[in-house]
């Protein structure tokens, strides 16, 4: 199937044939990723006396519990009640489904202890571009992301002024392939968090971030349509589905 469609009154062709998953599979056990020092998620069949819920097993159905946290396991989206008292929910915060995006890539500089990415980097990389969602792509980008124990690893995070000027480009969805867009141990600064959200000015509650997403090599910088979908749950997050297309003239 491909459609014409129309943005800013210059049309493209997209080939939904032709999808660019940058989401991570959630997968029970050890080859998942973690961060935020969890455990493994874990999938199995619900078990009631002597039925295993599994067709292996003896069952006419697979039946399985799954216990993950969206947080620590894989791609997932996020509204602002990730940090505020009153918790928003991501279901009725995103409530649209695509956008215009823009991939960009980015390397770390050392700062002090840390590797992080600066507004002037981010400014950089945009140009005069101004998407609807970024996407997020950091160097290095092995595939050992889809699988990596992030816990203690003090992973690089965007500067506050970074985010800052992203929030001022308008950009309503940031997606990154990190576990959060701020420092692993910050002592509840959350800063990056606070700047995208605009928590001291007016609160974007339309605005949303996507973590730990994977893009493949495949995927070269610049424009696509992005498609952002989550699973309909009333939590300040849920695990998410971004999948990019390729925007033909
Ligand atoms: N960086 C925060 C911690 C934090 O953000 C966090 C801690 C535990 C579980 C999840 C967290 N953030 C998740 O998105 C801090 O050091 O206080």
């Amino acid at each position: 199937m491909r459609a014409k469609i129309t943005i800013n009154s210059n049309d493209y062709t997209i080939d939904f044939t032709k999808p660019l998953d940058i989401s991570i599979p959630i997968v029970s056990g050890d080859k998942n990723p973690v961060a935020w020092y969890l455990d493994a998620p874990n999938v199995e069949p619900v078990k009631v006396g002597k039925w295993v819920a599994a067709v292996a097993q003896g069952s006419v159905v697979n039946f399985n519990t799954i216990n993950f946290n969206p947080h620590a396991h894989g791609t997932h989206t996020e509204c602002v009640g990730h940090i505020t008292e009153k918790v928003h929910s991501i279901n009725k915060s995103l409530k649209t489904f695509m956008f215009t995006a823009e991939v960009i890539t980015l390397v770390p500089e050392s700062y002090a202890d840390d590797l992080v990415f600066t507004k002037k980097q981010v400014q950089k990389a945009i140009g005069s571009k101004r998407p609807e969602a970024l996407v997020i792509r950091t160097l290095p980008n092995t595939t050992s992301k889809k699988s990596r124990k992030w816990s203690n690893t003090n992973w690089p995070y965007l500067m506050a002024e970074a985010v800052a000027y992203i929030r001022e480009c308008s950009v309503k969805h940031l997606l990154i392939d990190l576990p959060s867009v701020d420092r692993e141990r910050d002592e509840g600064a959350l800063a990056s968090h606070k700047a995208f959200w605009d928590l001291e000015g007016k609160i974007r509650m339309d605005a949303t971030i996507t973590e730990m997403i994977f893009v493949p090599h495949k995927v070269k910088d610049g424009s696509y349509l992005l498609n952002l979908q989550i699973a309909s749950f009333e939590n300040d997050a849920s695990p998410s589905k971004p999948v990019l297309y390729a925007l033909e003239k």
